[in-house]
This record gives C-alpha cells, structure tokens and sequence, in this order.
C-alpha cells in the first residue's frame, strides 16, 4: 500500500494542528503571565486534577472520577469568588479605549517621572560608588522575591532610591523591587545566577540581577560599589559600564510605552492588564 502524503493536507488534519497551536499558545501565554506568582501554586493544582481525571478515564474508576468531577465543579465556582476583584477589573478593562485617553497620559507621565527619578539616583550613588540594586516588573510577576524584602509601598523619587542605599542602614543590603510606578519592597533577596559566563570580577550583587534576568523579564540596575559603574540586566542579558546617555535611552525605551501602543491593546490584553493590575492592588492593599 503506498503512502499518499496528500492524505495528510485534508481539512481534518489541517484543523487537528491548528487546535494544538492554539492549545499551545494558550499554555504559552498563561504560563508567562503567572511565572513567579503565587498563581503557579494553583496551575499546579490543577494540572494534578486533570491528571487524575485522565488516569480515572483511562482505568474506568467511577468513583475516583465522581469525586474528580465534583472537584472540578465546585472548583470552578470557588475561583470565580477567589479571583472575582481580577476578573471584575480586567472585564472593566476592555471597555477602556480612546474615552480614557486620559489614564494614558497619566500612565506616561508616571513612567517618566520613574526614569527620572532612577537616573537622578543612579547619578548620585554612581558618582560617590554607593551600591545599588534595583528590579522593575516588567510582565512577569515578582511576588515571590517580593515577599522577602522589606514592604514599602511608596511614590518613586530618586531621593527615596538614594536613602534607601546608604550604606550601613537597615534597607540598603539586597534589592529595591518596583511594581506599577511604586517601590513595593527593599531589601529583598534576589536569586543568584550558577552561569559560568558572567565575568569573575563581579560579585554576588552581579549575579543576583543576572539571575533574576533568567527567571523573569525584570529590568535590573546595578550601581557598582567597587567602581560606581553601572549595569542593567534584562532576559539574561548583560550590560555593563553603561554611559549617562546609555542607560537613558534603554530606560527610556524600555520603560516609557508610548501612549499609542497603550491604546492598541485589545480586549484579551486589556482583560489581563486589568487583571494583573487589580491583583497588585489588592495585595498592596490599595483600591481605587
Ligand atoms: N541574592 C541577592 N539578592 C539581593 N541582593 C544581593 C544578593 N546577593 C548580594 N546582594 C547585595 O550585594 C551586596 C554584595 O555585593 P558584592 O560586593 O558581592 O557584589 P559585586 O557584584 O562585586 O558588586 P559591587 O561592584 O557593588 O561590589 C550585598 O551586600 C547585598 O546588598
């Protein structure tokens, strides 16, 4: 019998792979946006759960495959109220179009003042080699390093940055974290990199923000005690020695998202971007 291979382009096949990719990018994108949340715990939770069902369907347990279904029920209801201030707030979300043009510009305005403020600091403890550590969330979440500093929740100056790393005070070991426009903690204890790659000259504070480079999508700024150089780390990148003009146009770029690119977001964006957003506020403990 030979093989025909235009037996494999039928419309079945065609719509069999496309359900995969989709399935795929679905997992993708979920798994991205919970990467070092608290919400791990709960995929993991229920990757298990699926599993069981699977192994209960395949074995035919009746039993075990009614109390997986109940589970399953009744799950779906509990997380609707656990996570019912996200859903709220990403449903409300993406409404939001060019009528709130207005939160936009705030939005920029915000992400301005932040590289202001950072480059002021960084000028400061630069020049007088005061060192520094400083991780900004990018998408993904940094709730569990966060847990390990020291809570702050304050606005963003450059002289609050400067404060908090002066030597031999309670907050200057370790990193400062800023989530949303805000110093969530400092002191906070960052992971370290194992890579053989990173020069033998730099320290631990090096490989702190080279490690958290490889688990998240941070941005880090290290300010040098040694040489008052400075580095910035981002998706296990390196950059190191970097000039006033340097560091300001990466930040810039970076950091500042056009008021445009805000408002192309579409509704699924919009929904995650409220979702996150209400998470953070919540656990920060503001609401507006
Ligand atoms: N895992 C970590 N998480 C957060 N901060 C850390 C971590 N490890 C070290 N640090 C910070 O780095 C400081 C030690 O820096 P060290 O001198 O070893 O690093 P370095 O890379 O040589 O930097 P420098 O050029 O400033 O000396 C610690 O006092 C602490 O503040």
């Amino acid at each position: 019998m030979s093989f025909n291979w235009s037996d494999l382009l039928t419309w079945q096949s065609v719509a069999n792979v496309l359900d995969i990719v989709v399935v795929w990018y679905f997992i993708y994108k979920l798994i991205m946006l919970v990467r070092g949340t608290k919400a791990v715990q709960l995929l993991k939770g229920i990757a298990v759960v699926i599993l069981i069902k699977l192994v209960s369907w395949a074995f035919d347990l009746r039993t075990v495959s009614y109390i997986v279904d109940q589970v399953i029920n009744w799950g779906v209801i509990a997380l609707v109220v656990i996570f019912q201030p996200e859903i709220r707030r990403g449903l409300e979300h993406i409404g939001r179009g060019s009528l709130f043009a207005r939160s936009g510009q705030k939005k920029v305005a915000q992400q301005k003042q932040l590289v202001n403020s950072l480059d002021k600091a960084i000028q400061y403890m630069s020049k007088r080699r005061i060192g520094a550590l400083i991780t900004i969330q990018m998408n993904t979440g940094l709730e569990d390093y966060i847990e390990t500093g020291i809570p702050l929740d304050a606005d963003i100056s450059g002289e609050l940055l400067i404060n908090i790393f002066i030597p031999n005070t309670p907050l200057h070991d370790g990193a400062v974290i800023i989530r949303d426009n805000r110093i969530a903690v400092a002191a906070a204890y960052l992971p370290l990199s194992e890579s053989n790659m990173i020069p033998k000259e730099l320290g631990t504070r090096h490989r702190a923000a080279v490690g958290i480079s490889e688990v998240t999508d941070a941005l880090t700024i290290v300010v040098s005690e040694e040489t008052g150089g400075v580095t910035i780390t981002k998706n296990n990148e390196l950059m190191r020695d970097l000039t006033r003009d340097d560091y300001l146009k990466y930040l810039n770029t970076q950091l500042v998202v056009p008021e445009e690119v805000d408002q192309k977001l579409n509704p699924v964006q919009r929904f995650i971007e409220g979702f996150r957003h209400a998470g953070t506020q919540n656990r920060g403990g503001k609401k507006k």
